[in-house]
């Protein structure tokens, strides 16, 4: 049998559909949406990235506009422009695109951002509303993975979800965003004895590790549902993601391409939370 993939770049072209509609209801009451993200730097992927942001806020009537700045930027400069754009009453969403320079903290910039133009999720206020089940801008990429989920009416109250990976920006949210829909959650991490002990017992199973396929049909229970978080660039220039697909998908009930799958989810969610801040919600 082979596992229903979920077409996470079909969905979020639905998606924008209906988020174009929406903000022509919102120029109608002279309210224009606008995404400024700001780049440090000049790391090919963060610029493609940024593009690939651009290119859909423009099919949805968002505006976005992009701040450049040197991979020599001081802290202090790359806080007083975020200063700025929380005062900026034209600007409803900002987005740093991360990683950021060493030289620069990237906790303080992300505090900095005030809370309410947000639309990454990822300031600890905003971070404390999710996990108190508030609402709030949730962060993206685990927003938009619950978002394939629901598509397919995937039931997800008391199922063991699994999710590998820790990070502040996919595998903790992700869990408790599960968690706040009663899924049954494990988290496990580089530090983990015996992975596939967990893994093999997930009903849903969440790859979110940066490496290329580490996970293969061994780790998956029969009929799980396999979400692969993994951007992996190969030598070929190709995309790829942490789990070894044409494996997988003969196991699982369903899964998560890549590309075509999580990251064109994240960035119907981001156009989403722009919106959502546009109408001055949270
Ligand atoms: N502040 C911040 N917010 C982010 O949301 C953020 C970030 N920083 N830094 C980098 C990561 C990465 N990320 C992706 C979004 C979409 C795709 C995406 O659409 N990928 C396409 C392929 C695109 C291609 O071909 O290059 C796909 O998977 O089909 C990938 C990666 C957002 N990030």
């Amino acid at each position: 049998m082979s596992a229903n993939i979920i077409n996470g770049k079909e969905l979020a072209q639905e998606l924008r559909l209906n988020m174009k509609e929406e903000v022509y209801q919102l120029n109608d009451q002279e309210i224009s949406p606008n995404l400024t993200v700001i780049l440090v730097g000049d790391n090919p992927a963060s610029k493609s990235y940024v593009k690939g942001k651009q290119k859909a806020s423009a099919e949805v009537g968002i505006k976005s506009n992009v701040i450049e700045l040197p991979d020599t930027t001081t802290e202090e400069k790359l806080l007083n422009v975020i200063r700025e754009l929380n005062k900026n009453d034209e600007v409803h969403g900002i987005l740093v695109q991360l990683p950021l320079p060493a030289h620069i903290n990237e906790q303080l910039v992300i505090e900095t951002i005030t809370p309410s133009k947000d639309v990454d999720g990822f300031h600890p206020i905003n971070i404390g509303r999710m996990m108190t089940g508030q609402d709030t801008f949730l962060p993206c990429t685990p927003f938009g993975i619950l978002t394939m989920l629901k598509s397919k009416n995937i039931p997800l109250e008391g199922k063991h979800a699994v999710i590998i990976g820790r990070s502040n920006i996919v595998g903790k949210p992700i869990g408790q965003l599960l968690l706040n829909e009663n899924a049954t959650v494990t988290y496990c991490h580089s530090r983990t004895i015996d992975l596939k002990t967990y893994t093999k017992d997930a009903d849903i199973l969440v790859v979110a590790v940066g490496r290329a396929h580490v996970i293969d049909d061994t780790y998956i229970k029969d009929g799980a549902i396999v979400i692969d978080v993994g951007i992996n660039r190969l030598e070929d220039g190709s995309l790829t993601g942490d789990v070894d697909f044409n494996k997988a998908v003969e196991k699982a009930a369903y899964i998560t391409p890549v590309p075509r799958g999580v990251g064109p989810m994240t960035i119907a969610m981001l156009l989403h939370n722009t919106i959502k801040a546009a109408k001055g919600l949270t």
